[in-house]
């Protein structure tokens, strides 16, 4: 791996791969996803059934998912290993294979890494805290924090995954989680949002004086001022003094206004970097349809209820008095759709992203709250209700106008398109102002979006169609 000329790590260079890669043709990992539901016709059947052959990307130089190596060559312990074939992972992503070998290496260094959405960003920091932890020691060793207790949850199945032939021990610091009367816990992983892990550490039920690895994901989001920064440095500075513990930010996106405090936050740190052309997924097709009004905009989602259901999808609102109120006229008019937001008891989200998760809602009305990290393999179609907008402090540049929140979009049509697979999504513009915020999308991202008809509900099932081929 070598540096560039800012001291930045780049993703390995190709030279030489093709030779090199143990993944033969034959041993092709072929995945389906995005089982059709019963009411599709054949036809939509047969061209919504998307199979990706994984050793075909990981083979190929520019894909996030090329690697040159195996699992084997990245120094993990045996029964690590074990894990993540039991998962059904053949070959390491590029991501991993990169940071892997940085993040295990004595002396720990600090990393920050980024690769694009749905790349495996989890699986890298979850088996370095894996492979760092002392089972013989019952006390928490390494602390992960995610902007939401979907996150959180998930970040965890991943670990009982992976863990699953060692002896780990496991706790949740998410709110309303911890049972009355626990006043330590002694799990070795214990996984969380910042203000309930902050709340658990100052009132000593989480002994920080062994933790050895430190992990943000979704990192540039837990670090910025304007969301979760205070309370993640806080839990920063309860950590032991001395620089022992590893700190690892992982991200598919790293703004420029947070790459500064990232560094300062995990000093000296290994860097893996993408440009920014480079953040969106190629194998998700963006498109945009043209609304009249946002009653238009209610009018063409309706419309749209068929497709959203062949396989799962997301629909992302600004506020979550959108959300519900979309959700309530839907259900009202006969339509099965979820909706999910930060105003619900955490124990609500938990049954309904679990119903998501299972198959059992295929249509999930939303907010910003699940924008990020929250993989479902089936979900092959995200909606922009309506675009992501920055904060009015950050984002109206003088002119009054809300300017569009880049990274957020980013991660949330990376809701679909996950490790290789298809899929879409579709902007709703229905104004002179929308219409600017997505052209600054496009521009920013560098991807095309192409316009998708709303009249004709043929031509529009067509063109989704053949981009899911
Ligand atoms: N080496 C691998 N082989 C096959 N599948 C993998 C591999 N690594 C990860 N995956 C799968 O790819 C999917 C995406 O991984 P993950 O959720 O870690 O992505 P991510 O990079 O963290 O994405 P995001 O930026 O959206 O948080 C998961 O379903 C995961 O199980």
């Amino acid at each position: 791996m070598e540096k560039d000329a800012d001291g930045f790590y780049t993703a390995p260079a190709a030279a030489g791969a093709s030779n090199s890669s143990p993944t033969a043709a034959g041993d092709a990992a072929a995945v389906t996803v995005a089982a059709p539901s019963n009411e599709a016709t054949d036809l939509i059947k047969s061209t919504f059934d998307v199979h990706v052959t994984l050793a075909q990307q990981q083979e190929d130089k520019s894909s996030p998912l090329y690697s040159v190596k195996s699992f084997e060559e990245l120094g993990l312990h045996a029964d690590l290993l074990k894990g993540v074939y039991d998962m059904g992972f053949t070959k390491p992503s590029k991501i991993q294979e990169s940071a892997l070998p940085l993040l295990l290496r004595d002396p720990v260094q600090n990393m920050i890494g980024q690769s694009q959405s749905g790349t495996g960003k989890t699986a890298a920091f979850v088996l370095t805290m894996l492979s760092r932890v002392d089972f013989t020691k019952n006390k928490p060793q390494a602390l992960c924090l995610a902007p939401s207790r979907e996150l959180a949850r998930q970040i965890m199945s991943v670990i009982a995954a992976m863990g699953k032939f060692t002896p780990v021990q496991t706790e949740y610091a998410i709110k309303d989680h911890l049972p009355r009367g626990v006043t330590n816990i002694t799990a070795h992983i214990v996984v969380g949002t910042p203000g309930t892990m902050t709340d658990l550490i100052r009132r000593r039920v989480i002994d920080v004086s062994e933790v050895k690895v430190f992990v943000l994901d979704e990192a540039d989001n837990m670090l910025d001022k304007d969301g979760l920064g205070d309370q993640t440095l806080r839990v920063k500075n309860m950590l032991p003094r001395g620089g022992h513990t590893q700190i690892i930010l992982f991200s598919a996106t790293f703004p420029d206004h947070v790459r500064n405090f990232a560094s300062k936050f995990a000093p000296n740190a290994n860097k893996i970097e993408l440009k920014r052309n480079e953040l969106a997924v190629d194998s998700i097709r963006q498109f945009y349809m043209d609304c009249k009004s946002e009653e238009h905009k209610y009018e063409v989602l309706v419309s749209l209820y068929h497709l959203l259901t062949i396989g799962q999808s997301i629909i992302f609102c600004q506020h979550r008095r959108t959300a519900d109120r979309i959700a309530q006229r839907m259900i009202a008019e006969g339509h099965k759709v979820a909706s999910l937001h930060g105003a619900k008891e955490g124990s609500e989200r938990d049954l309904i992203i679990d119903g998501f998760r299972e198959g059992r809602e295929k249509v999930l009305i939303t907010t910003n709250v699940i924008s990020r990290g929250i993989d479902v393999l089936q979900v092959n179609m995200v909606v922009n209700y309506d675009l992501p907008l920055l904060t009015e402090r950050e984002g109206t540049g003088g002119s009054g106008d809300l300017r569009p929140d880049i990274e957020t979009y980013i991660h949330r049509i990376g809701r679909t398109g996950r490790f290789g697979r298809k899929g879409i999504s579709i902007n709703f513009v229905h104004d002179k102002n929308t219409w600017s915020q997505m052209e600054e999308i496009e521009k920013a991202t560098g991807k095309g979006i192409t316009r998708i008809e709303t009249t004709d509900l043929d031509i529009m099932e067509e063109q989704m169609k053949k981009a899911m081929k």
